[in-house]
Formats: C-alpha cells, sequence, structure tokens
C-alpha cells in the first residue's frame, strides 16, 4: 500500500530544515547502501550521527509518530532515526530494493524495514526530475509531493529516483518495523479502520461500529507482533 500524508511538516518547519540543511555537511550516499544499491546511488546525505540530522530527524520522528494517519497505516514498532539526502546535478538512485534488516552505528539492534517513507524537503517547481518511482503489483507509480508531504511505501517494493536535471531535491528518507510485517494485511487493516472512523463520523457509535471495531483488534491481534 502506499499512501500519500499531507503536512506531516509545516511550511515553517520546513523552510527551519532547510535553512539548516544549506549549512550542512553532505557526504556520499553510497555510505548507507548495500552493494547492488552503492551501483546505482548517485547523492549526498548527512553522515548518520551528525548532530544535525539526529534533532531534525526527532523532529520528524515524533511528528510521524503523533500522526493518527501514519499510525493506522504504518502500525510502527519501531522506527529508524531519519536520514537526509540531497539530488543534484543529474544524481539519482537507479533501482533497487531496500534491506530487509537494517542497524543503526553504535547500537547492537537490528531491525526489519517493513515500510520506507519520503518526507519532501523541497517544493516540487524547485526542481525537475527526481520523481520517486515506485514499481508494485499494480503498476509504477511516480511520486513528487509538496514540501511537508510524506508518501509511504512498502520496503519491499522495487523503487528509484529519477535523475534531478534542474535544482535540487532534499528529502528526509526512514524506515519502520511494523507490528503486521505483511503489507496486503497493513493495507486491510488500513482499510477497516478509515470505513469504521467514517461510520463513526457520519451516524457516532452504535454496535455496528463497536462489532466492526472488534473485527479490527480481533484482526490486529492475531497480526500483530510487538
Ligand atoms: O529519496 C527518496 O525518495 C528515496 C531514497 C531511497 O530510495 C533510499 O535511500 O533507499
Ligand atoms: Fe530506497
Amino acid at each position: 500500500m502506499m499512501l500519500h500524508i499531507p503536512a506531516v511538516l509545516t511550511k515553517p518547519q520546513v523552510q527551519e530544515f532547510r535553512r539548516r540543511l544549506a549549512q550542512a555537511e553532505w557526504i556520499d550516499g553510497r555510505a548507507t547502501a548495500g552493494p547492488q544499491g552503492a551501483q546505482v546511488k548517485r547523492n549526498r546525505q548527512l553522515a548518520e550521527l551528525s548532530p544535525l540530522a539526529q534533532e531534525l530527524g526527532g523532529v520528524i520522528t515524533q511528528a510521524l509518530a503523533n500522526h493518527p494517519l501514519f499510525f493506522a497505516a504504518v502500525l510502527p514498532l519501531r522506527i529508524l532515526p531519519p536520514y537526509f539526502n540531497s539530488y543534484a546535478s543529474g544524481e539519482q538512485y537507479g533501482m533497487h530494493i531496500d534491506s530487509a534488516i537494517r542497524t543503526r552505528p553504535g547500537t547492537a539492534n537490528a531491525m526489519r524495514a517493513d515500510v520506507s517513507s519520503t518526507l519532501f524537503l523541497s517544493e516540487p517547481e524547485e526542481y525537475d526530475g527526481g520523481e520517486l518511482i515506485v514499481s508494485d503489483a499494480y503498476g509504477t507509480h511516480e511520486v513528487k509531493l509538496a514540501a511537508g508531504d510524506v508518501i509511504v511505501y512498502p520496503s519491499s517494493s522495487v523503487h528509484r529516483v529519477a535523475p534531478v536535471t534542474r535544482g535540487e531535491r532534499v528529502s528526509s528518507f526512514l524506515w519502520s518495523q511494523s507490528m503486521v510485517r505483511d503489507d496486503a494485511k497493513r493495507g486491510m487493516l488500513f482499510a477497516l479502520d478509515q470505513n469504521i472512523q467514517k461510520l463513526r463520523a457520519a451516524h457516532g457509535d452504535n454496535e455496528i461500529t463497536v462489532e466492526l471495531a472488534g473485527h479490527y483488534h480481533n484482526l490486529l491481534r492475531m497480526w500483530a507482533e510487538v
């Protein structure tokens, strides 16, 4: 399932992020790619443990963890601290799949990447190219969102970032381990949850919404690992 979550950061937050990131030290993005990814990845990133990445990343994690749509769609068990990337001058990230297991320097904890997220920090009119292109069972999806918006997509999908041929594309990306590892199951739970919310908004709680909420929780009980 792919989901567009608007306005995770406000425009003033985006501007502040961009101001701080413009002064940052960027390194070769291949530092965090696996062997296949490294062959096709050409971009720049903040070093994983840089104080700026940790500070700004904390703001993003907090905003996502408190966001009802992100919670309902991702059912996060763990959120790996966000990374920051920049593409300009023809840089791109060719076809790849995100590694299943991620670790962080300085920590022993490995986690499984189930859901990938990109938070756009450049407005679409600031650059040409730079679409995030995700292939799944339903086809190929090109994503280029307003600054502050997030796209959530399964880490199991093959995807790429098209070459940026004008301007600069700055973004943050992160991986989550979900309580429900299977994308199709997460998608069904999300649809059920959103429809229960719509019924509640239209008619208030009644015995039907209570019963449906029961089904939601019983499916979650069957599928969740915590
Ligand atoms: O910048 C993006 O939108 C995604 C980057 C990406 O796919 C990755 O770093 O694995
Ligand atoms: Fe990726």
